[in-house]
């Protein structure tokens, strides 16, 4: 169990904390800080706030994630999904939104736009060499293996 400290930020006591919807969810729902509605145009992206900060434990990363609905209903994901909140980012969670739908999408102040999934991460060392092993795959990749 890794503790994760949530920061709401001025002006958003109005918002939900961002929550999971069942008990087993994997995200944690992120709500829109948006001051008016906005109507996003398909094609179009923008960067939302989400009104809150974290201070994570290092080791832990959080992803934001598109919400499935939304993509398959409308055509709205994340642009840059998993966005990379990183352990030392102390800023507001913000997402960046597109519109690959045909039909322009409303989104209003504390509509659920996207998803936190918190994730841990292996403590690696990065070391430059000369040659790295050989595999049976070598270089191939990119559809090498067929259809
Ligand atoms: O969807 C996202 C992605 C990033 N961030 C914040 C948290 C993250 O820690 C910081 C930097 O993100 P990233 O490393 O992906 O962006 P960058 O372009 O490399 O910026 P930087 O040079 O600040 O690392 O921006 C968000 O709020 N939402
Ligand atoms: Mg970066």
């Amino acid at each position: 169990m890794y503790q994760i400290k949530i920061k709401r930020l001025p002006g958003n006591e109005d918002l939900p904390t961002p929550k999971k919807m069942s008990e087993y969810a994997s995200g944690y729902d992120l709500f829109a800080s948006v001051k008016e509605n906005l109507f996003l145009q398909p094609g179009k992206s923008i960067l939302i706030p989400t009104g809150f900060a974290l201070e994570m434990p290092a080791g832990i990363e959080a992803q934001v994630r598109p919400r499935s609905g939304l993509a398959l209903k409308h055509g709205i994901t994340v642009l840059n999904t998993p966005g990379t909140i990183d352990a030392d980012y102390r800023g507001e969670i913000k997402i960046i939104l597109i519109h690959l739908g045909t039909e322009e999408f409303e989104i209003k102040r504390g509509d659920r736009i996207a998803q936190l999934v918190f994730m841990k991460l292996p403590t690696v060392e990065l070391i430059e060499v000369e040659e790295i092993n050989e595999t049976p795959r070598g270089i191939g990749g990119f559809g090498h293996t067929g259809q």
